[in-house]
């Protein structure tokens, strides 16, 4: 049977605890959005089917991540969303550029294990390690706009992956929650400006009202791909130079290349 996909990318979600990690994954792969929160322990593994490019968790991880072991001093869920929908204003963002920084850019290792993992995210970037990042093709780090510990975090977030992730990693900037207007603590320009230091993409997303998150899906995934030089990361019998088209919500298997 012919596989339901031209490219398998591992993507990971990072950032801390309640920013809406899970929700953008399951807005992604099943367009669909659920206020109940159950904090992450460990890795959410995406609920697409396994046919579906979107995502799995990483590959087998060690007996005892330490990401998981985290998971005893992770507070109770909260954010149990009580704010009617407001709605986003809903541009892309400004994108700060493809390239990163000097020891960001060399090729890293880019492994054929697909998926999409979400790590729990309680302040969890000081135990995330190696093992974790490993195989990663694209990191999106995520933050809430109206949590400006979340947009502080960012920093040791980046900071993690340059000390565990492969170095030519593709990495992107989220705000969630960009329906919560009225809540914001953290400008927008003031992600800008970090994504241009740092070299990465930026958007505004909600997975509640599903602004720009196929949008920041398939920017990554392209970004991906070009960095491979069209080669086909996770599946490599067709020629390079394909582009990425347009994703259509109704197909469960989301983007389409070649
Ligand atoms: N208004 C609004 N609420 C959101 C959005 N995304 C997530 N939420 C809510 O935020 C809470 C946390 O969302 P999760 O997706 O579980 O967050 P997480 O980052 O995976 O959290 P951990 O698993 O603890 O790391 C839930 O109550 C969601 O309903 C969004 O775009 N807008």
């Amino acid at each position: 049977m012919a596989k339901a996909y031209d490219h398998l990318f591992k993507l990971l979600l990072i950032g801390d605890s309640g920013v809406g990690k899970t929700c953008l994954i399951i807005r992604f792969a099943e367009d669909s959005f659920n206020n109940t929160y159950i904090s992450t322990i460990g890795c959410f593994p995406s609920p697409a089917p396994a046919e579906s490019p979107v995502l799995r968790c990483p590959s087998p991880s060690p007996p005892n991540p330490p990401w998981v072991s985290a998971s005893a001093r992770a507070p109770p869920p909260r954010n149990r969303l009580q704010d009617p929908h407001r709605g986003c204003r809903g541009e892309e963002d400004q994108t700060a550029g493809l390239q990163g920084p000097d020891d960001m850019r060399h090729e890293g290792r880019v492994k054929e294990a697909p998926g999409t993992g979400d790590t729990a995210g309680q302040e969890r970037f000081k135990t995330i390690t190696t093992a974790y990042y490993r195989g990663a093709m694209g990191i999106i780090l995520v933050y809430d706009i109206t949590d400006e510990k979340s947009f502080e975090n960012i920093q040791n977030w980046m900071k993690s992956i340059k000390e565990n992730a492969s170095a030519g990693v593709e990495r992107l900037l989220l705000g969630n929650k960009c329906d919560m207007e009225a809540k914001r603590k953290v400008q927008k320009e003031r992600a800008v400006k970090l994504a241009r230091e740092h070299g990465i993409r930026f958007f505004e997303t909600s997975a509640k009202s599903s602004t720009n998150v196929d949008e920041a899906f398939s920017s990554l995934a392209r970004d991906i791909l070009l960095k491979s030089g069209g080669r086909r990361p996770g599946n490599s019998h067709k020629p390079p130079g394909t582009d990425l088209r347009a994703c259509d919500k109704k197909n469960t298997s989301k983007c389409s290349l070649g």
